[in-house]
């Protein structure tokens, strides 16, 4: 499942056209995948009202509302913006006129329709609507009708989240792959239920969504000669006495995914306070105020500090320790700052949420998530770290300019303790060897899944962090238990 921009796909478009593949064809494929995707919602009994746009959103739902008709469906289809302008999408409208087929240039608005399908805009989209288009869509929200939207819903872009009206589908056909704001608010509310529809071009994409398959894909089974060397060992710098449970929450999640061993650096209150609930750690007391003078446990294979951490000058005393190693690093909460990352042969990750972002990188919040793959992306390829901005649809962007979306998760992460519990999962895959990026994605992929697991049984607000990591182990089994 991959997502493009919209520069993407004109491109995409523009290289298949020179190599023989035309946009005619590709419009043609479009129509018909959209007509075999209908035709498992609709019934032939059914009245259809297409609408649609003057570019090649409108050619789409052209080609479709032939197939529709030549299937017997009850079918308009109407111009509402004028007759079609793109030069692909009128050869499509004179071959549907060329079987005689009917079309109206305005809306009957008398009756109504079981369904209506929006191909007024696609990709091609700028914002604002104009005057017409939005009376055009708040007419379609407030028809009883099922609405499907071709592509993306009309009122929406392809790359950004901003949204004033658009279509609000109950459905959205996505052609080739899904696009940005399918995964941003407010314009991921727009789409309903979607999906992607192939319509034969290939998957260039650097940017997928993480799917149970890549998980699968990629979660290693422990040997049969393993020892606890062999998972690694982590360097977890964590907890203040103001908030010793970050230590905790983080500790157990490694713990519970799996890590071989875990020192925890905290101070001797904090351990006194947590040792009891997670005994199978090593405490290395006020870790945080060694580390400056070189005093290392040995051994370590990946390092997570700032959860429950608030002594920003020794943090970033410990920082310039850690860069000076080239051990992979998690930089979370109390460790998220304005700075510079040098030159390191190991990962550097860092996992902010949208307000750790904003104060990372100046922007607003609301500017962050409008735009929150371009950003993450262009932080993650200046700065050479792995940025994991957090929130609905967690982006995880990489230095080489990939990326993943995480579609996992609930509103029953939105609690304290969850970003700990993260940091935890995340030290604990990439100790255990796993490639980075995949270590990143999976920890993201099963965090946010142990909160759909929760949420089947349970109410949201009811959820606490720590109960994330304890159904881990049923979660992973159930995912993994048939790979041989
Ligand atoms: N590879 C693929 O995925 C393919 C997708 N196809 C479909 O083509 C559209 C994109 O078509 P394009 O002609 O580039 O753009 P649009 O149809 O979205 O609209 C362009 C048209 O609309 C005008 N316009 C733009 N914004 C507004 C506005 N706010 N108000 C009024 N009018 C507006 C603009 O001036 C143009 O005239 C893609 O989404 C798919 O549906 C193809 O089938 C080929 C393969
Ligand atoms: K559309």
């Amino acid at each position: 499942m991959y997502v493009y921009q919209e520069e993407e796909i004109h491109q995409l478009d523009k290289i298949a056209a020179s190599n023989g593949l035309s946009t005619n064809a590709l419009m043609e494929t479009s129509g018909r995948s959209l007509y075999f995707e209908l035709t498992r919602l609709v019934s032939i009994r059914q009245s259809i009202l297409i609408l649609a746009g003057k570019g090649n959103n409108g050619g789409d739902a052209i080609v479709l509302a032939r197939y529709l008709l030549q299937n017997g469906y009850q079918t308009e289809l109407v111009f509402p913006m004028g007759l079609p302008k793109s030069e692909v999408a009128k050869e499509h409208f004179r071959y549907y006129q060329s079987l005689g087929f009917p079309y109206l240039e305005e809306i009957p608005k008398k009756q109504t329709y079981d369904v209506i399908i929006d191909g007024l805009l696609g990709v091609g989209t700028k914002l604002p609507l104009n005057d017409t288009m939005m009376k055009i869509v708040s007419w379609c929200n407030n028809q009883p009708s099922l609405r499907i939207a071709i592509d993306l819903p009309t009122g929406v872009v392809a790359n950004f989240g901003e949204v004033e009206t658009a279509f609000q589908a109950d459905y959205t056909f996505s052609l080739h792959g899904y696009k940005p704001s399918a995964f941003l608010l407010p314009a991921s509310a727009f789409y309903g239920k979607s999906k992607v529809l192939d319509i034969g071009l290939p998957h260039p994409s650097q940017w997928k969504i993480w799917s149970e398959a890549d998980f699968t894909n990629t979660w290693k089974t422990r040997n049969k000669d393993a020892h606890k060397g062999t998972f690694g060992t982590g360097l977890l710098l964590a907890g203040s006495d103001e908030m010793p449970g970050s230590a905790l929450l983080a500790g157990l999640a490694s713990m519970k995914i799996g890590i071989g061993k875990l020192i925890i650096g905290t101070t001797p209150f904090v351990a006194s306070i947590i040792a009891s609930r997670l005994p199978e750690a090593t405490y290395w007391f006020n870790g945080l105020n060694k580390l400056p003078n070189g005093d290392w446990p040995v051994g370590v294979k990946g390092i997570a500090i700032g959860p429950g951490l608030t002594d920003t000058l020794l943090v970033e005393e410990a920082i310039k320790k850690i860069w000076e190693t080239n051990i992979p690093v998690i930089l979370d909460a109390g460790a998220l700052q304005k700075r510079e990352y040098p030159k390191r042969n190991a990962p550097t990750i860092i996992t902010p949420h949208p307000g750790e972002f904003s104060r990372i990188t100046g922007l607003t919040t609301a500017e962050i998530q409008k735009n929150r793959l371009k950003l993450a992306s262009d932080y993650a390829q200046e700065h050479q770290v792995i940025v994991v901005l957090k929130g609905a649809n967690t982006v995880i962007a990489f230095p080489d300019g990939s990326g993943v979306i995480n579609i996992t998760g609930n509103p029953a992460l939105a609690k304290g303790g969850s970003g700990d519990t993260l940091a935890g999962m995340i030290l604990a895959l990439l100790c255990m060897g796993e490639n980075p990026k995949i270590a990143v994605a999976n920890a993201v992929y099963l965090h946010g899944l142990c909160a759909d697991e929760l949420v089947k049984t349970r109410n949201e607000n009811t959820i606490v962090a720590s109960e994330l990591s304890n159904i881990l182990g049923e979660l992973i089994y159930t995912l993994t238990h048939n790979i041989s």
